[in-house]
Protein backbone atom coordinates (compact mmCIF):
# COMPACT_ATOMS: atom_id res chain seq x y z
CA UNK A 1 0.00 0.00 0.00
CA UNK A 2 1.29 3.41 -0.77
CA UNK A 3 1.89 6.06 2.15
CA UNK A 4 -0.19 8.93 2.36
CA UNK A 5 1.09 9.72 5.43
CA UNK A 6 5.03 9.94 6.37
CA UNK A 7 6.80 11.26 9.36
CA UNK A 8 10.51 10.71 9.04
CA UNK A 9 12.87 11.49 11.57
CA UNK A 10 10.38 13.59 13.84
CA UNK A 11 12.12 15.33 16.72
CA UNK A 12 10.41 18.05 18.91
CA UNK A 13 11.93 20.16 21.68
CA UNK A 14 9.69 22.56 23.39
CA UNK A 15 11.70 24.96 24.69
CA UNK A 16 10.60 26.67 28.16
CA UNK A 17 11.85 30.36 29.85
CA UNK A 18 12.77 29.88 33.06
CA UNK A 19 12.58 25.82 32.70
CA UNK A 20 14.82 23.24 31.42
CA UNK A 21 13.03 21.73 27.49
CA UNK A 22 11.29 18.86 26.74
CA UNK A 23 11.59 16.33 24.80
CA UNK A 24 8.22 15.85 23.40
CA UNK A 25 8.79 13.39 20.45
CA UNK A 26 12.55 11.88 18.88
CA UNK A 27 13.47 10.78 16.03
CA UNK A 28 9.30 9.62 15.26
CA UNK A 29 9.31 7.59 11.61
CA UNK A 30 6.09 6.33 10.46
CA UNK A 31 3.68 5.70 7.65
CA UNK A 32 0.20 5.96 7.28
CA UNK A 33 -0.75 3.80 4.28
CA UNK A 34 -3.29 4.91 2.13
CA UNK A 35 -7.17 2.73 2.76
CA UNK A 36 -5.79 1.96 6.00
CA UNK A 37 -6.71 3.26 9.76
CA UNK A 38 -3.56 3.48 12.01
CA UNK A 39 -3.72 3.65 15.84
CA UNK A 40 -1.88 6.31 17.84
CA UNK A 41 -1.52 4.87 21.51
CA UNK A 42 0.84 5.87 24.40
CA UNK A 43 0.03 6.95 28.46
CA UNK A 44 -0.23 10.82 29.02
CA UNK A 45 2.84 12.76 27.83
CA UNK A 46 4.06 10.25 25.19
CA UNK A 47 3.21 13.05 22.81
CA UNK A 48 0.07 11.88 20.89
CA UNK A 49 -1.12 15.57 20.49
CA UNK A 50 2.47 16.75 19.55
CA UNK A 51 2.61 14.08 16.94
CA UNK A 52 -1.20 15.45 15.66
CA UNK A 53 -0.43 19.06 15.93
CA UNK A 54 2.89 18.35 13.74
CA UNK A 55 0.81 16.64 11.15
CA UNK A 56 -1.40 19.34 10.82
CA UNK A 57 1.07 22.22 10.61
CA UNK A 58 0.09 23.57 14.12
CA UNK A 59 3.31 23.35 15.41
CA UNK A 60 6.92 22.68 13.66
CA UNK A 61 9.00 19.88 14.20
CA UNK A 62 12.36 20.37 15.66
CA UNK A 63 14.05 17.81 13.01
CA UNK A 64 12.56 15.71 10.73
CA UNK A 65 9.42 16.03 8.47
CA UNK A 66 6.03 15.15 7.65
CA UNK A 67 4.34 14.69 4.41
CA UNK A 68 1.18 13.83 3.10
CA UNK A 69 0.83 12.79 -0.25
CA UNK A 70 4.61 13.63 -0.74
CA UNK A 71 3.88 17.38 -0.16
CA UNK A 72 4.89 19.46 2.84
CA UNK A 73 2.20 19.39 4.99
CA UNK A 74 0.84 22.77 5.10
CA UNK A 75 0.92 22.82 1.54
CA UNK A 76 -1.10 19.54 1.43
CA UNK A 77 -3.95 21.26 3.78
CA UNK A 78 -4.10 24.59 2.15
CA UNK A 79 -4.48 22.97 -1.04
CA UNK A 80 -7.09 19.82 -0.21
CA UNK A 81 -7.63 20.34 3.80
CA UNK A 82 -7.97 17.46 6.11
CA UNK A 83 -10.80 16.31 8.65
CA UNK A 84 -9.94 16.68 11.86
CA UNK A 85 -11.47 15.75 15.55
CA UNK A 86 -9.87 17.73 18.23
CA UNK A 87 -9.37 16.00 21.51
CA UNK A 88 -12.05 18.54 23.16
CA UNK A 89 -14.98 19.98 21.01
CA UNK A 90 -15.71 23.59 21.56
CA UNK A 91 -17.86 26.51 19.60
CA UNK A 92 -19.48 29.58 20.93
CA UNK A 93 -22.05 27.97 23.36
CA UNK A 94 -25.21 29.84 21.42
CA UNK A 95 -24.47 28.46 18.16
CA UNK A 96 -26.99 25.32 17.44
CA UNK A 97 -26.13 22.12 16.20
CA UNK A 98 -27.02 22.91 12.43
CA UNK A 99 -25.23 27.03 12.61
CA UNK A 100 -22.13 25.31 13.72
CA UNK A 101 -21.83 22.88 11.04
CA UNK A 102 -22.69 25.42 8.64
CA UNK A 103 -19.99 27.42 9.97
CA UNK A 104 -17.63 24.59 9.88
CA UNK A 105 -18.23 23.34 6.27
CA UNK A 106 -18.00 27.25 5.05
CA UNK A 107 -14.85 26.89 6.68
CA UNK A 108 -14.13 23.78 5.36
CA UNK A 109 -14.75 24.53 1.76
CA UNK A 110 -17.85 22.67 1.04
CA UNK A 111 -19.18 24.43 -1.86
CA UNK A 112 -22.57 26.82 -1.08
CA UNK A 113 -24.77 24.48 -3.22
CA UNK A 114 -23.85 21.28 -1.47
CA UNK A 115 -23.47 22.83 1.51
CA UNK A 116 -27.39 22.71 3.72
CA UNK A 117 -27.58 19.15 2.42
CA UNK A 118 -24.14 18.14 3.40
CA UNK A 119 -24.81 19.75 6.97
CA UNK A 120 -28.05 17.57 6.72
CA UNK A 121 -26.84 13.98 5.94
CA UNK A 122 -23.54 14.20 8.47
CA UNK A 123 -26.46 15.16 11.06
CA UNK A 124 -28.84 12.32 9.98
CA UNK A 125 -25.18 10.18 10.05
CA UNK A 126 -24.28 10.97 13.50
CA UNK A 127 -28.20 10.72 15.44
CA UNK A 128 -28.10 14.22 15.75
CA UNK A 129 -31.60 15.74 13.92
CA UNK A 130 -33.16 16.05 16.83
CA UNK A 131 -30.55 18.39 17.99
CA UNK A 132 -30.54 20.32 15.15
CA UNK A 133 -31.56 23.60 16.96
CA UNK A 134 -30.46 23.01 20.40
CA UNK A 135 -27.68 25.12 21.06
CA UNK A 136 -24.07 23.79 21.96
CA UNK A 137 -24.08 24.74 25.76
CA UNK A 138 -27.16 22.54 25.67
CA UNK A 139 -25.78 19.11 24.27
CA UNK A 140 -24.58 16.44 26.57
CA UNK A 141 -21.11 15.55 26.58
CA UNK A 142 -21.62 12.49 24.17
CA UNK A 143 -23.60 14.78 22.08
CA UNK A 144 -20.91 17.45 21.81
CA UNK A 145 -18.29 14.74 20.46
CA UNK A 146 -20.71 13.46 17.97
CA UNK A 147 -20.91 17.07 16.37
CA UNK A 148 -16.91 16.98 16.16
CA UNK A 149 -17.44 14.00 14.74
CA UNK A 150 -19.82 15.07 12.12
CA UNK A 151 -17.93 18.14 11.53
CA UNK A 152 -14.45 16.12 10.71
CA UNK A 153 -17.08 14.53 8.38
CA UNK A 154 -18.32 17.34 6.42
CA UNK A 155 -15.99 17.16 2.82
CA UNK A 156 -15.15 13.80 3.10
CA UNK A 157 -11.38 14.44 2.63
CA UNK A 158 -8.48 12.05 2.02
CA UNK A 159 -6.80 12.36 5.20
CA UNK A 160 -9.31 12.22 8.46
CA UNK A 161 -7.59 12.65 11.96
CA UNK A 162 -9.82 11.49 15.17
CA UNK A 163 -7.72 12.54 18.42
CA UNK A 164 -9.96 10.41 20.83
CA UNK A 165 -12.97 9.97 18.83
CA UNK A 166 -14.99 7.76 21.22
CA UNK A 167 -14.43 10.40 24.41
CA UNK A 168 -17.90 10.76 25.78
CA UNK A 169 -19.90 8.60 23.97
CA UNK A 170 -22.57 5.89 25.53
CA UNK A 171 -21.89 2.20 25.06
CA UNK A 172 -24.78 2.20 22.11
CA UNK A 173 -22.72 5.28 19.91
CA UNK A 174 -19.38 4.04 20.60
CA UNK A 175 -20.64 0.66 18.72
CA UNK A 176 -22.29 2.90 16.12
CA UNK A 177 -18.82 4.69 16.02
CA UNK A 178 -17.46 1.63 14.55
CA UNK A 179 -19.89 1.15 11.96
CA UNK A 180 -18.93 4.97 10.68
CA UNK A 181 -15.32 4.37 10.76
CA UNK A 182 -15.99 0.81 8.76
CA UNK A 183 -17.95 3.27 6.31
CA UNK A 184 -15.56 5.71 6.40
CA UNK A 185 -12.76 3.30 5.00
CA UNK A 186 -12.06 4.20 1.69
CA UNK A 187 -8.96 2.86 -0.53
CA UNK A 188 -7.16 6.20 -0.77
CA UNK A 189 -7.95 7.45 2.34
CA UNK A 190 -5.51 7.51 5.54
CA UNK A 191 -7.46 7.27 8.65
CA UNK A 192 -5.46 8.15 11.96
CA UNK A 193 -6.61 7.66 15.29
CA UNK A 194 -5.11 8.75 18.82
CA UNK A 195 -6.33 7.39 21.78
CA UNK A 196 -5.75 6.10 25.39
CA UNK A 197 -8.61 3.39 25.03
CA UNK A 198 -6.50 0.39 24.11
CA UNK A 199 -9.64 -2.25 23.47
CA UNK A 200 -11.32 0.59 20.96
CA UNK A 201 -8.31 0.94 18.87
CA UNK A 202 -8.16 -2.89 18.41
CA UNK A 203 -11.38 -3.35 17.15
CA UNK A 204 -11.24 0.19 15.01
CA UNK A 205 -7.35 0.00 13.33
CA UNK A 206 -5.60 -2.20 11.13
CA UNK A 207 -1.86 -1.41 12.82
CA UNK A 208 -1.21 0.58 16.24
CA UNK A 209 1.84 2.68 16.89
CA UNK A 210 2.69 2.42 20.33
CA UNK A 211 4.33 5.75 21.42
CA UNK A 212 6.35 6.17 24.90
CA UNK A 213 8.21 8.98 26.22
CA UNK A 214 8.49 10.56 22.32
CA UNK A 215 9.63 7.38 20.73
CA UNK A 216 7.31 4.58 18.64
CA UNK A 217 8.31 1.65 20.58
CA UNK A 218 6.42 -1.05 18.78
CA UNK A 219 3.95 -0.68 15.45
CA UNK A 220 1.45 -4.00 16.10
CA UNK A 221 -0.41 -5.40 13.21
CA UNK A 222 -3.44 -5.72 15.06
CA UNK A 223 -4.83 -8.97 12.91
CA UNK A 224 -1.47 -10.76 14.08
CA UNK A 225 -1.44 -10.42 17.31
CA UNK A 226 -1.74 -13.66 18.97
CA UNK A 227 -2.99 -13.36 22.19
CA UNK A 228 -1.18 -16.43 23.70
CA UNK A 229 2.19 -16.54 22.26
CA UNK A 230 3.78 -15.34 25.70
CA UNK A 231 2.92 -15.17 29.67
CA UNK A 232 -1.31 -13.63 30.12
CA UNK A 233 -2.35 -12.38 32.54
CA UNK A 234 -6.30 -13.50 33.77
CA UNK A 235 -8.65 -12.54 35.75
CA UNK A 236 -10.19 -15.28 38.13
CA UNK A 237 -13.90 -14.41 40.38
CA UNK A 238 -13.51 -16.72 43.05
CA UNK A 239 -16.48 -17.30 45.52
CA UNK A 240 -14.48 -19.97 47.82
CA UNK A 241 -10.96 -21.01 48.62
CA UNK A 242 -9.30 -17.63 47.70
CA UNK A 243 -6.79 -18.68 50.18
CA UNK A 244 -5.04 -21.53 48.23
CA UNK A 245 -4.82 -20.14 44.57
CA UNK A 246 -1.47 -19.38 45.37
CA UNK A 247 -0.91 -22.88 45.54
CA UNK A 248 -1.16 -23.30 41.92
CA UNK A 249 -0.60 -19.74 40.86
CA UNK A 250 1.94 -18.78 42.85
CA UNK A 251 2.19 -15.08 42.40
CA UNK A 252 -1.80 -14.57 42.29
CA UNK A 253 -2.48 -11.23 43.05
CA UNK A 254 -5.60 -9.85 45.02
CA UNK A 255 -7.89 -7.62 42.78
CA UNK A 256 -10.46 -6.91 45.52
CA UNK A 257 -14.30 -8.04 45.77
CA UNK A 258 -13.21 -11.72 44.80
CA UNK A 259 -11.30 -11.00 41.35
CA UNK A 260 -7.49 -12.38 41.06
CA UNK A 261 -4.61 -12.01 38.81
CA UNK A 262 -3.02 -14.95 37.68
CA UNK A 263 -1.07 -15.36 34.91
CA UNK A 264 -0.08 -18.19 32.53
CA UNK A 265 1.92 -19.00 29.98
CA UNK A 266 -0.32 -20.81 27.51
CA UNK A 267 -4.18 -21.98 27.58
CA UNK A 268 -3.48 -25.23 28.84
CA UNK A 269 -1.39 -24.19 31.15
CA UNK A 270 -3.93 -22.38 32.52
CA UNK A 271 -6.69 -24.98 32.18
CA UNK A 272 -4.29 -27.30 34.18
CA UNK A 273 -4.42 -24.36 37.00
CA UNK A 274 -7.96 -24.22 36.78
CA UNK A 275 -8.04 -27.90 36.89
CA UNK A 276 -5.85 -27.94 40.59
CA UNK A 277 -8.04 -25.18 41.93
CA UNK A 278 -11.37 -27.22 41.48
CA UNK A 279 -9.65 -30.43 42.77
CA UNK A 280 -8.67 -28.36 46.08
CA UNK A 281 -12.24 -27.27 46.54
CA UNK A 282 -11.96 -23.83 44.96
CA UNK A 283 -14.81 -22.40 43.96
CA UNK A 284 -14.91 -20.12 40.46
CA UNK A 285 -17.59 -17.43 39.19
CA UNK A 286 -15.30 -16.57 36.11
CA UNK A 287 -12.29 -16.44 34.43
CA UNK A 288 -11.50 -13.74 31.42
CA UNK A 289 -7.98 -12.70 29.79
CA UNK A 290 -7.40 -9.45 32.09
CA UNK A 291 -6.25 -7.56 29.36
CA UNK A 292 -6.80 -7.34 25.59
CA UNK A 293 -3.94 -8.67 23.72
CA UNK A 294 -3.22 -5.28 22.20
CA UNK A 295 -3.37 -4.34 25.82
CA UNK A 296 -0.46 -6.63 27.11
CA UNK A 297 2.02 -5.76 23.76
CA UNK A 298 0.98 -2.02 25.22
CA UNK A 299 2.10 -2.24 28.40
CA UNK A 300 5.24 -5.06 27.17
CA UNK A 301 6.21 -2.16 24.87
CA UNK A 302 6.19 0.56 27.84
CA UNK A 303 7.16 -1.43 30.55
CA UNK A 304 4.79 -1.98 33.10
CA UNK A 305 1.24 -4.03 33.81
CA UNK A 306 -1.49 -2.40 34.60
CA UNK A 307 -4.97 -4.23 35.30
N1 LIG B 1 3.60 23.73 24.51
C1 LIG B 1 4.34 22.95 25.28
N2 LIG B 1 5.39 23.45 25.99
C2 LIG B 1 6.15 22.67 26.75
N3 LIG B 1 5.97 21.33 26.91
C3 LIG B 1 4.95 20.76 26.25
C4 LIG B 1 4.08 21.53 25.40
N4 LIG B 1 3.15 20.69 24.88
C5 LIG B 1 3.44 19.46 25.37
N5 LIG B 1 4.51 19.50 26.18
C6 LIG B 1 5.15 18.36 26.86
O1 LIG B 1 5.53 17.43 25.85
C7 LIG B 1 5.31 16.09 26.29
C8 LIG B 1 4.35 15.40 25.34
O2 LIG B 1 3.08 16.00 25.48
P1 LIG B 1 1.81 15.64 24.56
O3 LIG B 1 0.70 16.55 24.99
O4 LIG B 1 2.22 15.66 23.14
O5 LIG B 1 1.53 14.12 25.02
P2 LIG B 1 0.18 13.26 24.91
O6 LIG B 1 0.64 11.87 24.61
O7 LIG B 1 -0.77 13.89 23.96
O8 LIG B 1 -0.38 13.32 26.38
P3 LIG B 1 -1.91 13.15 26.91
O9 LIG B 1 -2.27 11.72 26.66
O10 LIG B 1 -1.77 13.47 28.35
O11 LIG B 1 -2.76 14.13 26.16
C9 LIG B 1 4.79 16.20 27.73
O12 LIG B 1 5.90 16.07 28.58
C10 LIG B 1 4.22 17.60 27.78
O13 LIG B 1 4.28 18.10 29.09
Amino acid sequence: MPSLIEFRGVGKRYTRPLASDVVALEDVSLDVHAGEVLGIAGPNGAGKSTLISILLGYVPPSRGEVRIANRPVREYIERHGVGYLSELVDVDPRWTVRQALLRFGTLAGVPESRLAVRVQEVMTRLGLDEYADRPFRKLSKGNKQRLGLAQALLREERVLILDEPTHGLDPLWMIRFRGILAELRRPGRAILVASHNLEELERLCDRVAILDRGRVTRVVEVGEVLPHTHETLYRLTVARGADRLSEVFTEATDLGRGDWAVSAPTLEALNHGIAALIERGVLLVGVAPAQSALEQVFHDAIGEVLL
